[in-house]
């Protein structure tokens, strides 16, 4: 047993930060609320709907970034950028040269990203938030391998997001160190 009588919510403008030592379960918890995997028991709901009524709206809305960074390293940063944007129809029109000079990786738009440190490996894969109308954002250890520059840059982003009416959930190690107003933290305890 991971965690039991979890009864949580995240509304529109809300970030919630859940934290817990490694192997605590929370990679595993946002799986489950990303619809990714399935809860011994209890039950998850998008808006008022429980959520597998609802699924292919939930994921229309859903922005999930996992652990691993999911960027294709044989392919390019914009290749991969012009992937991930044909791939979840965002509706927006992208620059993506400007996108990426924006994300300090000007230069290094056009060689395969298995040649990119696992910071800027970490940019590319985060780049899609700066493209995705998608509300809700779901991101395990979004900061792994970013420097505090790159992690500021992402809570700025962040705070874009939720005044503009997103959710985020997200894991990390670290503390925030910019100032969320409608933040809710869990933390997960270890079990073992
Ligand atoms: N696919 C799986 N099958 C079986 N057990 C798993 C699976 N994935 C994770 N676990 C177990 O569930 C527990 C929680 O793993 P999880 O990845 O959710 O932890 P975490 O809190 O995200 O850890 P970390 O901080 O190291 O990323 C671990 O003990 C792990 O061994």
């Amino acid at each position: 047993m991971l965690f039991e009588q979890l009864d949580l919510s995240v509304a529109a403008g809300q970030l919630l930060q859940i934290a817990g030592k490694n192997g605590a379960g929370k990679s595993s918890l946002l799986r489950i609320l990303a619809g990714l995997a399935q809860p011994e028991q209890g039950q998850l709901y998008f808006g008022t709907t429980p959520l597998r009524q609802v699924m292919p709206e939930f994921a229309a809305n859903l922005c999930y970034i996992g652990h691993q960074s999911g960027v294709h390293e044989q392919l390019t940063a914009r290749e991969n950028i012009r992937f991930w944007h044909a791939a979840t129809a965002e509706p927006q029109a992208i620059d993506d040269y400007a996108l990426l000079g924006q994300l300090g990786l000007a230069g290094l738009e056009d060689i395969p990203c298995r040649m990119l440190s696992a910071g800027q490996q970490r940019r590319v894969s985060l780049a899609r938030l700066w493209f995705t109308r998608r509300q809700l954002w779901i991101l395990d250890e979004p900061f792994t391998a970013l420097d505090q520059a790159a992690i500021t840059m992402l809570q700025q982003h962040f705070l874009l997001h939720l005044q503009q009416g997103g959710a985020i959930v997200l894991t990390t190690h670290q503390r925030l160190t910019l100032v969320f107003e409608q933040l809710i933290s869990l933390e997960l305890a270890y079990r073992w």
